[in-house]
Parts: C-alpha cells; structure tokens; sequence
C-alpha cells in the first residue's frame, strides 16, 4: 500500500509529538533529578521558560530562598540544574581543593578579548597558579602598599563632596565612583576619570554597558552560540553601516581604541610607567604573565571590585545617616585612635570592623549564585543523588539574609559584631559560620582584604570631614533608627530600586 505526501507528513509530525511528550515525561518523572522538587513544573524541561523574567528583572535570587522554604535545600531549577540552600552543602561545594568546577557556560561569559582572568579559569591547576601570581598583591600583608593610591582618590572624593556641601546627594552613584577611580588605578596605574565624571553629573558609559550585560548573562549562558551569533550580528552592522549601540561603543572604547590599551602601552613604556604606587599590570608583567593576559585581569577585575565595594560603602554611609549616635560613637573612637590610616589599627577599632562587617552582610552586594559543575560519579546532597555533570548553584547573600543567624536580617545593626558576652557561643559560632559575603574555598573572592582596607579608609576619611544624615523630608523623617534594607533587584550585583540619598555636613575636624 502507497501513502500519500500528507499521510507521511501527519505520521512524522505524530512521532515529533510523541518522541517529545515521552522526553518531556521522562525527564519530569524518570530523570535522576525527578525527585528534586521543581521550582515550577516547566523547571525539569527549561530553566528560561520558567525563571527568564525573573531573572532579566532581577528576581531570582530574590523569589529561590522562599522556594527553599517550602521545598527544602534542594530544587530543581533547570533540566540539569540544581539550587540548593544549606551552609553544609556550601561548604562542601566551596571548599579548598573542591572537585566541583565553576560552570564555564556562566563565566565563559565574563571572558575578555580570549584571555580568561582569575574569575573565569574554570581550570583548577591553571586557576591555583594564577592565584598564587596574583597574592602577591592581594595578600593582606600588601594592602599597606595601597594606602598611598587609595588616599589619593578618597581625597580626590572628599574634595568633591566639598563641593555639594548640604545637598542630597546619591550616595549608590557617588561611590561607584570613587571606587571605579581606585579599582582602575590599582589595575591599571591610571584612574579612569568616574570622580570628574560624577562631578559633571554623567556616569561613564562604560560602567552602564557593564549593568547592561548583567540583565543578560542568564540569557547568553543559556545559549552561548545565539549570543556569540548576536555579536557577529552587530559587528557586521557596524562595519556595513557605521552604527551601533551607545553600550557596545563604550566597550570598544574602553577596550580596543581608546583607555585599556593605551594604559598598557604606557605601563610597557618604561620611561612613562607610573612608579608612585604598585599597580597590577606592572606588577603581573614582571612576573613574567603576558600582556594580554595581564591586561584581561585588570579589566574584569573592574566591574566585581568596583560594583561590590561601592555598593557596601553608599549602604554603609546611608545606614549611618539613619543613626547619628553610632556614627558619633564611631568618629569619637576613630578620632581617640588619631585617625590611622593603615590596616591593622583601623581593623583593631571595633566600632569601625563592626560598622563594616554589618555592611558587607546587609547589603550583600554580591548577588549572583555561582554555579558549580558535578564532577563525573554524581554526589550524594541532602540524602539525594545528583548525576555528574549536573550544574548547582547557591547564593552567598542568602546566608548573609538568613533568620536564624541574623535575627531580622534587613536591619543595618553594627551591634551584631560587638558584645560577644551578650550572646551564647552557639549564636556567636552561628553568626560567624553564616558570614561568607566573600563565598569559601580556593575560588573566594581574592579583593578580600583590598575591600576591607578600601572601606575602612573610605568610611574613616568622609566621617573625618563630614557629618552625614538623611534629608529630611515629610515621608522621611529624621528619628535615629536602624535602616530598613532598601527595596533592590539582584543581578550578579545587587541594586537599589531607591535613590539612597545622603546630606553631607563639614564635620570641622580637618587636619
Ligand atoms: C565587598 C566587596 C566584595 C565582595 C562582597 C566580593 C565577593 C566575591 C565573591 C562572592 C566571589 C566568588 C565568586 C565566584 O565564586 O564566582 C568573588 C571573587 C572574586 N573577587 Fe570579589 N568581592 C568583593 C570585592 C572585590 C574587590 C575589591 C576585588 C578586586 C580589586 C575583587 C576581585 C575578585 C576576583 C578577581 C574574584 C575571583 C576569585 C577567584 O576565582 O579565585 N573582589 N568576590
């Protein structure tokens, strides 16, 4: 018997049907992470069809830990893709020597010009031997080496402020500013002018094409081919008609024609390198690192050093506007040890390590949920298998928020980090155990003490010239109280959907 065209068509398009109803309950009902439970039920067959809008708007870090709440540690947010929730399971993931690998579809993203940076290596060896290269700037017992620099352009932002005397200011744009200048200087030699800028009221393009990428990076590691097509796109635009967009041009400026490479050029000009301060460039290419991998470090290094430190600083000083009498506490105890400026006696200064440590927890600037690789075998999490192969992720910032140990967590509350005696050594070990703003193991954020140092100095030097409070508007009264964790939306950093804004009054205690 002959079938016709049609007849053939409707039975292929029957099996296409069937082939896939059969993946679909496979992969919801006999899949090895079957028995997950998923984050919705189009979780086991695509994480973009359930989580892309949460994610593009900023979301999903936000709605996973009331998920977990009512799931548990673990759920399935993907075909292959787990979110779990449990400081046990973190510490095994992130431990030192840890055989779950960063995901290279997610940080294959933040590559630059095809030379991977610490950040993205995915690679366990190559990424321990960069680390090791890298410590000897980032080691604690460097940080004094940086004080000159850091000073330098606290001051250039002390002189700004100066000039905006009693008026609200942004605190969120402000700093991002001051510490774009100091992460540029110590990648580069060079500042990159966001203190001039904000003083003329822009925002350097190049930092708003950084939060560009940022909306998208689930969507470009979902489908790495479709974005790296997406590039090709716009590059041949480019190149038949001349145009393109404001964000992709202030990449390219930064990156090919104009700022980074003319940076590098002047530092591998011995007669022009900078020799005031250390820098990372020189530092690395006299370690013998190449060129361009040097130059690739210091520009990713750019956007997680400057977005996260900015952010916890503005939520620090905004948090301090809010309560005058631990700000003046704070300025007597500063004042008592003569203003130090290096790092050990400013982290011997309670008030001031309290002050800081409750704004790295609060303000959780670093948001995103870092995405591990299970290594082939499979592994055992919270008394379920996990295939090898299979992607996890968790985020630090949901630790840093958790009830149990930070008793109504969106409360600004320095006073968590003093008076050990007040509390039990449970609480204490708690609170302690919980704190990983900084995430653990071999892959931990290696600015550690570059953070701490930055906002140590910072802080010490605005509250020694200024008194900072909150404008006083008829919906926002000026009662001293515990600031209210504002409103946000979390990409790989987290943003305020409110403008947080700060009066800065001449404190007279200038030196
Ligand atoms: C409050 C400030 C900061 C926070 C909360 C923070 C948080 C983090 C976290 C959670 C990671 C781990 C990311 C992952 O596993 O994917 C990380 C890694 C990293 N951070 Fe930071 N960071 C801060 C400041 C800085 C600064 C100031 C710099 C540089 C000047 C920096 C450079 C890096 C680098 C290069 C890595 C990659 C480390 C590795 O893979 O070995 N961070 N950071």
């Amino acid at each position: 018997m002959e079938l016709s065209m049609s007849t053939l068509f409707f039975f292929s398009l029957g099996g296409v049907f069937l082939g896939v109803l059969a993946w679909i309950w496979y992969i919801t009902f006999a899949h090895p992470l079957s028995s997950v439970p998923n984050a919705s039920f189009l979780a086991p067959i695509s994480r973009l069809l359930w989580a892309l809008p949460s994610e593009y708007q900023g979301q999903i870090t936000l709605d996973l830990p009331r998920l977990h709440e009512v799931y548990g540690p673990l759920v399935r947010i993907g075909p292959n893709e787990v979110s779990f929730y449990s400081l046990d399971i973190y510490k095994a993931v992130h431990s030192v020597r840890s055989p779950f690998a960063k995901d290279p579809r997610v940080y294959g993203q933040f590559v630059q010009d095809a030379h991977p940076a610490l950040f993205s290596i995915t690679d366990a060896f190559e990424h321990s031997q960069r680390r090791r290269l890298m410590g000897q700037l980032f080691n604690q017992s460097k940080m004094n080496a940086l004080e000159g620099m850091m000073t330098q352009h606290i001051s250039a932002f002390v002189h700004a402020l100066e000039q905006r005397i009693s008026q609200p200011i942004e605190v969120v744009r402000a700093c991002r500013a001051l510490e774009a200048d100091i992460v540029s200087a110590f990648g580069f030699g060079e500042q990159i002018g966001a203190i001039g800028a904000w003083e003329n009221g822009e925002d350097l393009n190049m930092i708003k094409a950084n939060d560009e990428k940022s909306k998208i990076i689930a969507l470009c590691s979902s489908f790495p081919t479709l974005a790296s097509v997406w590039d090709q796109a716009k590059a041949m635009l480019y190149n038949v008609t001349g145009w393109q967009s404001k964000s992709t041009s202030a990449l390219k400026d930064f990156d090919q024609r104009k700022w980074s490479a003319n940076q590098l050029t002047r530092l591998l000009t011995p007669k022009t390198a900078p020799q005031a301060h250390p820098n990372f460039i020189s530092t690395m290419l006299a370690s013998r690192l190449p060129a361009p991998s040097a130059l690739s470090e210091a520009k990713e290094m750019l956007g997680p050093g400057t977005d996260t430190t900015s952010a916890t600083l503005a939520h620090i000083l905004w948090a301090l506007a809010h309560d005058i009498s631990y700000q003046d506490a704070l300025v007597q105890d500063l004042m008592d040890a003569q203003w130090p400026n290096d790092m050990s006696s400013l982290e011997s200064i309670p008030r001031l390590r309290a002050a800081v440590k409750e704004g790295i927890r609060w303000t959780g600037a670093a948001a995103a949920m870092l995405p591990r690789v299970v290594p082939e075998g499979g592994c055992t999490l919270a008394g379920t298998f996990i295939p090898g192969g299979t992607v996890i992720s968790s985020s630090p910032i949901w630790y840093l928020h958790d009830k149990t140990a930070f008793p109504e967590p969106k409360l600004y509350r320095p006073s968590r980090w003093l008076n050990d005696e007040s509390r039990s050594d449970e609480q204490v070990k708690l609170r302690d155990d919980f704190y990983i703003p900084f995430s653990k193991g071999s892959s931990a954020c290696i600015g550690i003490h570059f953070a701490y140092f930055e906002l140590f100095l910072s802080l010490s030097k605005i509250l020694q010239n200024f008194q900072v409070t909150l404008p006083p508007t008829p919906a926002w009264p000026v009662i001293p109280r515990e600031a209210r964790l504002p409103e946000r939306l979390e990409w790989v950093a987290a943003v305020p959907t409110v403008d947080l804004n700060v009066l800065y009054f001449p404190r007279g205690l200038k030196r």
